[in-house]
This record gives C-alpha cells, structure tokens and sequence, in this order.
C-alpha cells in the first residue's frame, strides 16, 4: 500500500495553484494521471521521486516513510526504489547503451540482470552503441530497461511515449505492461493519450488546477467526455 498526502502551493501562470492530494495506491495497480497543461502531474511525480520538496504532506511505501513533513523526514531520491521515464530522453550520450544500463547498477555483480533485460528489450545487437545512432523508440526502451535495473517498488512515467509513433508507442507499451507484472511494480503513468490509458490503467486520477476532479475507471471517465 502507498499513502500519499501532498500539499504544495505551485506557481502557477495566472497565481498561485495550491496542489493537494489524499490518495492511496494498492501494490500492483497502474494508476494514469490526466488533466489539462499546467494542472501539477508532473509536480506529483517529481515530489515522489524526492526530486521536488511539498509543502507539507506524507509518503509511505510498504510501511517506508519517504516523507513526513511533522518528523521532518524527507528521504533522499536515491534511498526511494523508484523507477523513472520521462518524455526526454535522459541517456548519458558518451556511454553505450550497455554501460547506461550498468551504470544505474547498486551492485557490479548484478550485470546478469543487464543482460537479461538488453534481451528483453531486444536491444543485445546494439548494447555496445552509444544512444546517439539509435531512433527515439529504441532510446526509451533502454531507458525503460534503466528504470528497472533497481528494481523498483514504483515507476513514475511521465509522459514517456508522446515523441513516438503509433506503432513504437505500441510496442513500448507492452513492454511497460510486460516490466509491471514481472517485477510487480505499482506504476504512475501521466499521459495526454485517452487510449493509451485506456488500455494501460484500471484507474485514472484526473487533476484540475491541483486537485483531484475524477478517480475512477478509464473508460467511465472517457466515455462522459464523449
Ligand atoms: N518547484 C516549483 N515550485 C512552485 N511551482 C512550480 C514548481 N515547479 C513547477 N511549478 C509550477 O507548477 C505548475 C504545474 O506544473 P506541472 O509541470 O506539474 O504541470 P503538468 O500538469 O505536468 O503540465 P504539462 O501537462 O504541461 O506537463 C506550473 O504552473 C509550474 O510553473
């Protein structure tokens, strides 16, 4: 279970958007997060990542605090076993495809589990280029791979597949949904796509200008749009 509690007063274009959230997530869930520009999904990322500090607020994962504003506990994002793609690519251009994945590595000994996920992704033939020759798909699907290589409780997905074709986005969406189940992650996914998350989340969080609007089924939400 994933308690989170977040209160930050964002700046906002026209003033100031006071964020707040009460949510709680169950281990294995995919969870999407939809809303207008500027509504503070990537905030509530970042300040799970430890990458933003809230206002006030709490965070706890499995029984870990990560953060507890009344013990002034904030646990530092390389303490938090998250996973995290963003829509940038965030390849270290100067290493290849193979030392990016061991990089992120606690343990040198762990280079088997490299292995298996350049399988994974297909990506074996190529783990000794660096990320400047491959496409945008192949990009985010070593870092997808790289996300993993903690092992990680929660993945945080912002936006990861918006520079990429229908099909990429297809094939990078298995994946995701592959990674999930096979090391039993709870995910975030923020996406402007309704049917991508249609067919990633059995529930959806709707944020308005901080706050929660919907929280439901996908496909309850999306259909009242219509
Ligand atoms: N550290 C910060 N402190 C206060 N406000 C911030 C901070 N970082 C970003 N903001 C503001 O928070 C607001 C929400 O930004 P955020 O990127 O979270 O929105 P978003 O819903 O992800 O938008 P988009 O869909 O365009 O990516 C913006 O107005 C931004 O300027």
């Amino acid at each position: 279970m994933i308690d989170i509690r977040l209160h930050k007063k964002l700046k906002g274009a026209s003033g100031p958007i006071p964020l707040e959230l009460d949510i709680h997530l169950q281990k294995g869930d995919i969870v999407g997060i939809y809303g207008p520009s500027g509504a503070g999904k990537s905030s509530v990322l970042r300040m799970l990542a430890g990458l933003m500090q809230p206002d006030s607020g709490f965070v706890g994962v499995n029984g870990e605090i990560w953060y507890d504003s009344k013990n002034g506990r904030h646990l530092a994002p390389r303490h938090r076993h998250i996973g995290m793609v963003f829509q940038e690519y965030s390849l270290f251009p100067n290493m290849s495809v193979r030392e990016n994945l061991e990089f992120a590595l606690d343990h040198s000994d762990d280079t088997g589990l490299v292995d298996d996920l350049l399988d994974s992704i297909g990506m074996r033939e190529l783990a000794n280029q660096r990320p400047g020759i491959l496409s945008g798909g192949q990009k985010q699907r070593v870092a997808l791979a790289r996300a993993m290589i903690r092992r990680p409780t929660l993945l945080l997905l912002d936006e990861p597949l918006s520079a990429l074709d229908m099909e990429m986005r297809r094939n990078l969406q298995h994946i995701i949904l592959r990674f999930h189940a096979d090391f039993q992650l709870t995910t975030l996914l923020v996406s402007h796509d309704s049917s991508e998350i249609k067919k990633m989340a059995k529930r959806l969080l709707v944020l308005e200008n901080g706050k929660i609007g919907f929280d439901g089924d996908p496909l309850t939400f999306f259909a009242s749009l219509e």
